[in-house]
């Protein structure tokens, strides 16, 4: 996998849960301070110039064209040579602002992204990912947007406290007049947001809802084909499809009759500045310039005070939204690494001592469990469905922690073995083995990227996958996943067993990790396991007599705990709950072939 140097994000948010939530953003906005200070600054002086424009308009009427006093052209040149400036003042304000949001973006994201990594089993057991993608998106965007463009949106109004003084300095009557739309313009800007925010969160969420469905049924097309349940899908669907139609019309519904009010307000204020303004100059209390000039701040003031109830809600959500992201960020970490960093060598002793065990949800999966499995031994897990067997690899590799009790790895509890020397020592393949959209060979090379094509051939070969990579089009480089060639379901187990064979670990888990693949294949990898190997602790999740057959060691799980332990032919002849287990599973094997 090519690896692209990152920059680590700048700052954190702040881990006291008792700020505000601005405040616990602060330190993310201050490490980014330099460009958005530098942006809003240069905002601010845009404005400036901007703000003189209307006043030069009506000093040159007054002067070139109703006194005589002075040339035309001179005040068309200084006009447009302060549009040039404000246009390259502007551009550079709006560049940096920009840059400001998308850095900002980029470590909340970052921030979000490693603490989600960091999270363990437990975590993604409680939580949905489609509320996990979404917080990582649109949520991260509203908190962004509300630290960048907030801050430019309050500079922007203070446009208004420097024209209304100079506006005063010109003509304090008719500068009073002029403002005076401006109290209705936010408080209308304000009462068109409320009332149209709720219907775009709205359209959000049945987005989402929509995508969902659509999301499902494509995974799912083989399902919903194998059911007929095509038409009953398509309506899903249109009903999905159907909410979202409504909450659109009313949006638009909501727009079409603020707009109006919203796009009047400013022809109403230019109409009071010509009554009272025009009056004026027939009674020679004002020039006609100032009018022209007045007018210009009407159209000028208007959008920063429209824009203030935009500023409101956007705190609003950005307040919700980053009240999301801290959730996932104040859950901590349940699976750290320990203090002390000593660990023995490795040798593949694995022992459980009265381990008991609940998923975080309550449910006990383990209840006293006592099991010893000696280096190099290969032991088959045996027993009913539910009763265990899975999660005592889930507890070798530390993917939860027990509850009671005690798993040591070479006489060291796991809990003491810094995380990633433990998961190079324990290696799982689970059942239902997960590949990624990248090259065979990328996937193969997953837990050891800078391995060699020799490794990687060599894992393959060893998992019994060499042969059909290499009938592939593209051999290694063939890319499989969802946007790539697809593999059997026995195929994506023998690159998964690969994937773990690259990384060498001392004890290897197989969690059914040959349930698809059939038995002579099987009996291929396990032999070449066994040759390749020897001394490697293995332990499998069996269901399969031919397993089973491969295995020094047979375990029976019931209910949590050992129930029998011993060879395959002393466990048929001595325990009848083991056959009875045997019998259950392959009469099972026989429903589903
Ligand atoms: N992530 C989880 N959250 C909550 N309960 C779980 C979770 N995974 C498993 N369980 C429950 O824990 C118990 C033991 O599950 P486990 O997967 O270890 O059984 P198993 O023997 O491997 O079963 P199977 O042969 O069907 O795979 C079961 O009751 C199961 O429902």
């Amino acid at each position: 996998m090519s690896h692209v140097p990152r920059r680590a994000p700048r700052a954190g948010i702040h881990p006291d849960k008792s700020k505000s939530w601005l405040r616990r953003a602060w330190p993310l906005l201050k490490a980014h301070r330099a460009l958005l200070i530098t942006s809003l600054a240069l905002s601010f002086i845009g404005l400036i110039v901007q703000v003189q424009i209307p006043n030069l308009v009506r000093v040159g009427i007054d002067r070139a064209l109703v006194t005589h006093t002075a040339g035309l052209t001179r005040y068309v040149w200084l006009i447009a040579g302060l549009a040039l400036t404000q246009g390259v003042i502007n551009y550079l304000a709006r560049l940096y602002l920009l840059r400001t949001a998308y850095e900002l973006e980029y470590d909340l994201r970052s921030i979000v992204f490693s603490h989600l990594m960091r999270m363990s089993y437990g975590f993604y057991d409680r939580v949905q990912s489609g509320e996990l993608m979404s917080r990582a998106t649109s949520d991260i965007r509203a908190v962004q947007m509300y630290l960048t463009f907030g801050p430019s949106i309050l500079v922007q109004c203070m446009i208004a406290v420097i024209a209304f003084v100079l506006m005063l300095s010109i003509n304090p009557l008719l500068a009073v007049v002029a403002m005076l739309t401006m109290p209705a313009v936010a408080v209308l800007g304000v009462r068109m947001r409320k009332a149209i925010f709720p219907v775009s969160w709205l359209i959000q969420s049945r987005l989402a809802g929509v995508a969902t469905v659509v999301d499902e049924n494509i995974q799912g097309v083989r399902i919903v084909k194998a059911f007929a349940a095509e038409q009953r899908q398509v309506d899903t669907l249109a009903s999905a499809a159907d909410r979202v139609r409504w909450a659109y019309t009313t949006d638009a519904r909501l727009r079409s009759r603020w707009t109006p009010v919203m796009d009047n307000l400013p022809r109403l204020g230019l109409a009071l500045v010509l009554l009272v303004g025009g009056l004026m100059v027939l009674h020679g209390h004002a020039t006609v310039g100032t009018v022209v000039a007045f007018n210009s701040y009407v159209l000028m003031l208007q959008p920063p005070f429209r824009m203030l109830g935009m500023i409101i809600m956007m705190g609003q959500r950005a307040a919700a939204s980053s009240q999301r992201i801290y959730d996932i960020l104040d859950t901590p970490a349940e699976i750290v690494d320990p203090p002390s960093l000593e660990v023995p060598p490795a040798r593949g002793d694995l022992r459980f001592r009265e381990v008991t065990f609940a998923y975080p949800d309550g449910t006990a999966a383990l209840t006293g469990l006592d099991l010893h499995i000696r280096p190099g031994e290969t032991v088959a897990l045996v027993g009913a469905t539910g009763s265990g067997k899975s999660t005592v690899g889930r507890l070798a590799a530390r993917f939860y922690d027990v509850t009671g009790g005690q798993v040591l790895l070479d006489g060291t509890d796991v809990r003491d073995y810094p995380l990633e020397t433990l998961r190079d020592r324990v290696g799982i393949v689970p059942d239902e083995p997960f590949l990624f959209s990248v090259s065979l060979h990328d996937n193969i090379a997953f837990g050891r990227p800078a391995a060699t094509r020799e490794q990687v051939v060599a894992a393959a070969t060893a998992a019994g996958a060499d042969a059909f990579i290499r009938d592939l089009p593209e051999g290694y480089d063939t890319v499989v996943g969802e946007r790539g060639y697809t593999l059997s379901g026995g195929q994506r187990q023998r690159v998964a067993i690969a994937r773990a064979l690259l990384v060498n670990p001392p004890v290897l888990i197989l969690d059914d990790a040959t349930s698809a693949v059939d038995v002579r294949v099987e009996h291929e990898i396990h032999e070449s396991l066994r040759a390749l190997m020897a001394g490697r602790t293995t332990i499998m999740v069996a269901h399969r007599l031919a397993t089973i057959g491969l295995a020094d060691r047979v375990i029976l799980i019931e209910n949590g705990r050992v129930a029998a332990d011993g060879t395959h032919a002393s466990l048929l002849a001595t325990e009848p709950r083991y056959a009875r287990v045997l019998a259950a599973s392959s009469e099972e094997q026989e429903a589903v072939a």
